[in-house]
């Protein structure tokens, strides 16, 4: 036991970044050891000191081992464990239980603190005091795509009707007729959404013996800690050892034996791993050597320990590593939902005034009320509004993000004054603490560009930063940077949210600016030209956003243009230089902003220059387009390109699903129209027609058709120039089930036989609704048209007519 103690406090907690282990410690004397559980069980008649409720737990985990399979179960799932059960003995089973016993408790002692970003002893809240049921639906609302997470969560706010709730703790069960036994799940959200929230929970409920009993051993694996033995080679056996050393006395045979085992991998997007399901080595036996990487392909796959659980969560982003073939069950934390915002804040906050105000600002301001969606966002906002409306606070409480996070560093800084004392005004920082964040500022900035998350030591030396001094730092100003876990004497840090980095990334590129450290801003800019002015810098950053593939630079470089203000320099004491902030060069920014038009840039990421206007509190171009959707005749206003985008923005995110987008309703150049495309994701009809498509238009409307597949009927895409690569794109969105798709037009698209061959393997692959397929006026030849027949006879073909009609050719066939 004094052994298994020690081994445990050098590694991290499943869920470290929560859990304060400092706390383990001191709840250890009150929980009862494993040693008298070990006696209890082997001990038939005497005495038992156990509560009721842990005999019933123990009791229930020794049935399982006496039962047949539960049905549904896969037959090779069950033989290596049936054989292995019957061959235990009683000293056997009584040494196990008492394993998974001590197991049960150091899970509970890990899991039950959380520490949201402090480090400090002893400060962890209670899980279940603030933990608020999120809203987790099955399947999948949006694509997958790699698109920016803060783009992704302003999409997914809106709550589609066929979405189908699921809890936490029932993620494993068979809940309607049609599921078979769901043996792998995978659960996506976005940064900050709740995923390693939900699996502490789950952990905990069952390392209380409140939910999930039929489970033997629940053993949570972070992604972010596994990536620390990357390149060493380890068995099944041996990972568990290393990870929960509780572990330590169990055998292979035991991990055969215990039926139901449940291996949850948190936070894939955060492994280094490179799973390839293709080519791998197979192993079945949990005491072979292999790579991590390997391990979790075959645990997945099933060929390691069939019958285990397994549960991956990941942002939306890294998901598509795992093929949809070995996921039974996919599951989407969405959030809180507006009653559950509420909750959180009700809460959080035992003054009930007080949270009712905050409940009353949030509501009011639409940005934050949507940003309030994602958990961690309600968090930095519960701080940033509890500092201002407890204080005597007569300035305006934040309306944009720049507002927030400028005021949630404020706070941070406040928090370490109060801590330590200080000398200085308040509202300013000493000359150290600038130093300091800006060290910061450029560790974020270096790692954003990388597209880092993590990092080690030796990263934070490379920025200048003293690792003892940031361990300071981080113990009282945790919520900005804080030490995420040490495995094997080795810390690894991150920000506390990607949010947070980016904005401490956007702080450290401003100040390069006002500092003019010019080899800083070349490097970033990429750009021989020296910067000369303000303007010039903004408009090139963003420039360079919007060349990113991912917009990994979007949030960056809103905050950037946020930080340009005046009012948001002086919210951060003196940590920025003020800037000429001639209010000619603030207009000539703005200017730029609603100039910029390039065909090169996507539509979807054409909307962040809208966001950034926003940041920069120019309400013009909102109001404009509020006030264009309330007129009558609308096809007689001209839009500009930004008014396109900011419209495309309103259409996607309103509550209202939209009639009918027809591009050429709108009195605006081709540039304008082509932004309209995000507005796809909220409609039931679309007119694409006579526009010349680009590859990157064409991956826009391809990825808002993806995350429209219930609503839309007709898609009216002709005289598109899409051509059959453009084809091969939209089919993702024909394959999805839940595509009710009933007209699909496509004349004069330069089309060859290879489109029929996408289209008709799309449609045979699902419950296809499509009634009218137009593929007239391409050059489809007869061995398209032969390639279409053969959907016809197929028995899930609800085609009503067809037609690949062309002119000239010899191709004439048309359906009815
Ligand atoms: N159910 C919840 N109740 C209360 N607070 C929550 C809940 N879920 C998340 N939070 C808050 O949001 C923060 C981030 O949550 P969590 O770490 O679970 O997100 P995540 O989806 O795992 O994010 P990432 O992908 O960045 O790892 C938590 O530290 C907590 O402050």
């Amino acid at each position: 036991m004094e052994e298994e103690e020690r081994a445990e406090s050098t590694v991290p907690s499943c869920v470290s970044m929560k859990s304060d282990r400092m706390d383990e410690d001191r709840a250890e004397s009150t929980v009862p050891s494993c040693v008298s559980l070990k006696s209890d069980w082997s001990k038939g008649g005497m005495i038992d000191f156990r509560s009721s409720e842990e005999i019933e737990r123990g009791e229930h985990i020794l049935s399982n081992w006496d039962q047949s399979a539960p049905p549904g179960e896969s037959s090779c799932s069950q033989s290596g464990s049936r054989s292995g059960d019957a061959e235990m003995k009683p000293k056997q089973r009584g040494d196990l239980q008492e394993v998974i016993e001590g197991h049960k408790i150091s899970l509970k002692r890990r899991c039950e603190h959380v520490t949201e970003g402090t480090n400090e002893a002893g400060s962890g809240t209670l899980l279940n005091k603030i933990y608020t049921e999120l809203y987790i639906t099955e399947g999948q609302s949006e694509e997958v795509d790699t698109q920016h997470e803060v783009r992704q969560l302003e999409r997914t706010s809106k709550k589609n009707i066929q979405d189908t709730p699921i809890k936490c703790q029932d993620i494993f069960k068979v809940l309607s007729e049609q599921q078979r036994h769901i043996r792998v799940v995978l659960t996506n959200g976005v940064a900050g959404v709740g995923k390693t929230f939900s699996v502490q929970k789950f952990s905990l409920d069952w390392a209380e013996g409140l939910e999930n009993q039929d489970i033997s051993l629940v053993l949570p694996l972070s992604c972010r800690e596994l990536n620390l033995i990357r390149d060493e080679q380890h068995s099944l056996l041996s990972l568990l050892h290393v990870f929960h050393p509780t572990l330590q006395k169990i055998r292979a045979e035991d991990l055969k034996t215990v039926w139901k085992l449940l291996f949850i991998f948190d936070g894939l997007d955060e492994s280094r791993f490179s799973l390839d399901f293709n080519k791998h080595q197979v192993i079945s036996d949990v005491t072979q050597v292999s790579s991590v990487e390997v391990l979790l392909v075959n645990l997945i796959q099933g060929n390691l320990l069939p019958s285990a659980l397994i549960w991956i969560t990941s942002r939306p982003a890294a998901a598509y590593q795992i093929p949809p073939s070995c996921v039974d069950r996919i599951t989407e934390v969405r959030g809180f939902t507006d009653s559950q915002k509420e909750e959180y804040f009700r809460r959080r906050f035992s003054d009930e005034d007080l949270s009712k105000r905050i409940i009353s600002h949030i509501k009011a301001s639409r940005s934050l009320h949507i940003m309030c969606l994602i958990p961690v966002f309600c968090w930095i906002t519960a701080i940033v509004l509890e500092d201002m409306m407890t204080r005597d606070q007569r300035g305006e409480l934040p309306q944009t993000l720049t507002d927030l996070y400028s005021h949630f560093l404020r706070v941070q800084i406040k928090r370490k004054k109060q801590k330590y004392g200080g000398k200085q005004r308040p509202g300013k920082l000493t000359e150290d603490d600038k130093d300091l964040l800006l060290k910061l500022g450029r560790l974020a900035f270096e790692h954003l560009e990388k597209g880092n998350i993590m990092f080690y030591s030796e990263d934070l030396e490379r920025c200048g930063l003293d690792v003892s001094e940031v361990s300071v730092y981080s113990g009282v100003c945790t919520e900005i940077f804080k030490r995420e876990s040490v495995i094997f004497q080795k810390s690894v840090y991150c920000f506390v949210h990607l949010s947070v980095q980016e904005f401490l990334a956007a702080v450290y590129m401003f100040h390069c600016y006002t500092r003019k450290d010019t080899a800083v801003i070349n490097q970033f800019l990429k750009y021989s030209e020296p910067v000369t002015s303000l303007d010039d810098f903004l408009r090139r950053a963003l420039m360079k956003s919007l060349k990113s593939e991912n917009g990994h630079l979007d949030l960056f470089v809103r905050f950037l243009h946020g930080l340009s203000l005046e009012s948001n320099q002086r919210i951060l004491g003196g940590l920025l230089d003020q800037t000429e902030n001639h209010p000619e060069t603030i207009q000539k920014v703005l200017y730029n902003l609603k100039e910029e038009n390039s065909d090169e840039i996507s539509p979807d990421r054409s909307i962040n220059i809208f966001h950034c206007l926003m940041e920069m509190k120019d309400q013009s171009v909102h109001q404009e387009i509020q006030e264009f959707l309330k007129s009558e005749k609308k096809s007689e206003r001209e839009l500009s390109e930004i008014h396109c985008s900011a419209l495309a923005y309103l259409l996607q995110m309103s509550e209202e699903v939209l009639d009918e987008l027809n591009l050429w309703q709108y009195n605006t150049s081709e540039e304008g129209r082509r932004r309209l495309i995000p507005a796809v994701r909220n409609c039931r009809k679309v007119e694409v027609w006579c526009c010349s498509l680009s590859e990157i238009s064409c991956g826009s409307l391809a990825s808002a058709l993806r995350s429209n597949p219930s609503h839309l009927r007709e898609l009216e895409l002709s005289h598109t120039e899409l051509k059959d690569p453009g084809v091969k794109l939209l089919c993702g969105f024909l394959q999805d089930p839940l595509c009710k798709l009933e007209t699909l037009r496509l004349k004069y698209c330069s089309l060859s036989e290879t489109s029929c061959d996408s289209v008709a393997s799309a449609l045979k692959s699902n419950h296809s609704h499509l009634r009218e397929l137009d593929l007239g006026q391409n050059q489809l030849q007869d061995s398209g048209v032969k390639l279409l027949c053969g959907f016809l006879h197929f028995p899930n073909c609800r085609l009503e007519t067809l037609s690949s009609f062309r002119r000239e050719g010899h191709t004439g066939t048309t359906y009815s």
